[in-house]
């Protein structure tokens, strides 16, 4: 018998979602494995930076009271290396050669640039130097961080300018949200493996991919992309399996009323069944429920569907892992084109936009078909087309979500 199931709007749908418990769970790893894995605590500077007075030329370090009457000739009493200290006075009219980077003597005042002097003839120990300097050209201890200032704040996500900074601290280890582990079952007699010969009634994963990148690209683990042929038995042996092992499973395909639709029913049959029907288009069956403790998103098979439901439903899921909130960014826009279906569902549609003087701009990006793939590529944003019987007026203002990375 047709099962009823029982519509709920996107936003529902979502809060349903976000009233879940997603634990956060904190991994310390090797700075070099942690550009863009976000930052879990502050990082504090463990110390003062720089933690000595360095030079920021190349030139000869003089005291402050030699500092007057120029040109004159100094003594070179030794050479700074940058990575050297110097451990002596320098004392009347002696000076130290330096180089950038280098330790600056305690009791000098300023570096005189290598331009700003000249060798003395047959006495390599002395140094004329021709003009004082403005500045002291020394940076001193503690000029960027004091110990304890706040290098990175707690929620950001690493990048190589701040694995840098950390760097620099001596830093070798970094505390990170641990990143979800995320299995995808794709489903679906008609689905063939790369590389087979195409087949009438077959076509390729392209979800599987599809959602294995999406997954990747926003932070989480594919520990495993399991392709299935319609089987309930097959079906509920991965599941099982893979829940155990896995924060979170994102299925597509086979959530619809067809005979074959094998997750329906798993759904059905779970724990909690959050929601199986959904007041939305494409993508209507779109259906999540939690079993044995692991969160099942099933996406709908439809390419177009598969795709929107992955930013509505999944992309802000496996951001909270890592304590974050989604990175589609919303926005109202300007509809730039009539778009004349009606719908008693609201319509997702993918779009492209533009940012038009500080107002958002929007329009349908080729095909509003659910089973179509060919915008994928190009689409920047997704944008919602309220249900009702009437199409939307030109330059109406509609919700748009705009993706990241575009
Ligand atoms: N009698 C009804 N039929 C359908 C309904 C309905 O309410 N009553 N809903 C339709 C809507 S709307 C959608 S959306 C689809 C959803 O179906 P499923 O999510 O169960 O997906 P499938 O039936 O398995 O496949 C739909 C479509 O997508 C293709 N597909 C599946 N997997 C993949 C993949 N990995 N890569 C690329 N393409 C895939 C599949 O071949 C089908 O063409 O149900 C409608 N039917
Ligand atoms: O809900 Mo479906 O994705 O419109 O064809």
């Amino acid at each position: 018998m047709l099962e009823r199931r029982k519509p709920i709007t996107i936003e529902e749908a979502q809060a349903k979602l976000a009233a879940l418990d997603i634990p956060q769970q904190i991994e310390t790893i090797s700075l070099t494995a942690a550009n863009h894995r976000i930052l879990a605590v502050d990082a504090l500077a463990a110390y003062d930076y720089p933690n000595f007075r360095r030079s920021g030329y190349d030139g000869y370090a003089i005291r402050d009271a030699d500092d007057h009457d120029f040109p004159k000739e100094f003594h070179v009493v030794g050479e700074i290396q940058a990575g050297a200290t110097f451990d002596h006075e320098l004392g009347e009219n002696e000076t130290a050669r330096i180089m950038t980077g280098a330790f600056v003597p305690d009791n000098a005042a300023k570096v005189i640039m290598l331009e700003q002097t000249r060798s003395v003839p047959d006495q390599p120990e002395q140094v004329k130097i021709m003009v004082s300097a403005n500045r002291d050209n020394i940076t001193p201890a503690g000029a960027e961080f004091k110990t304890g200032d706040l290098l990175i704040a707690a929620g950001t996500e690493l990048n190589p300018g701040g694995l840098g900074l950390l760097t620099a601290f001596g830093a070798t280890e970094v505390q990170v949200y641990r990143q979800p582990r995320v299995a995808i079952i794709t489903t679906g007699t008609e689905l063939l493996h790369p590389g087979d010969a195409p087949q009438p009634g077959k076509i390729f994963n392209s979800n599987g991919p599809l959602i294995a990148n999406l997954v990747a690209e926003n932070g989480a683990i594919v520990t495993e992309t399991v392709q299935l042929v319609d089987d309930y038995q097959l079906l509920q042996t991965n599941l099982e399996r893979l829940k155990a092992t896995n924060d979170l499973v994102i299925t597509d395909g086979g959530v619809s009323v067809g005979d074959f639709d094998y997750l329906a029913t798993t759904a059905r049959d779970s724990d909690q069944l959050l929601f199986n029907k959904l007041k939305m288009r494409p993508g209507s069956v779109t259906t999540a429920f939690v079993d044995q403790g692991t969160l099942i998103i099933a996406l709908s098979g439809n390419p177009g569907a598969c795709y929107t439901g992955f930013y509505l439903f999944a992309e802000p899921i496996l951001r909270r892992f890592v304590g974050q909130t989604s990175r589609c960014q919303k926005v109202n826009a300007t509809l730039t084109r009539i778009y004349p279906k009606t719908n008693g569902y609201d319509k997702i549609l993918r779009g492209t936009y533009q940012l038009i003087d500080g107002q958002y701009q929007v329009q349908l990006n080729g095909s509003d078909v659910s089973g179509d793939l060919g915008n994928l590529q190009s689409t920047t944003c997704l944008f919602k087309i309220p249900h009702s019987h009437d199409p939307l007026p030109l330059n109406a203002e509609v919700e748009t979500w705009l993706l990241p990375y575009k």
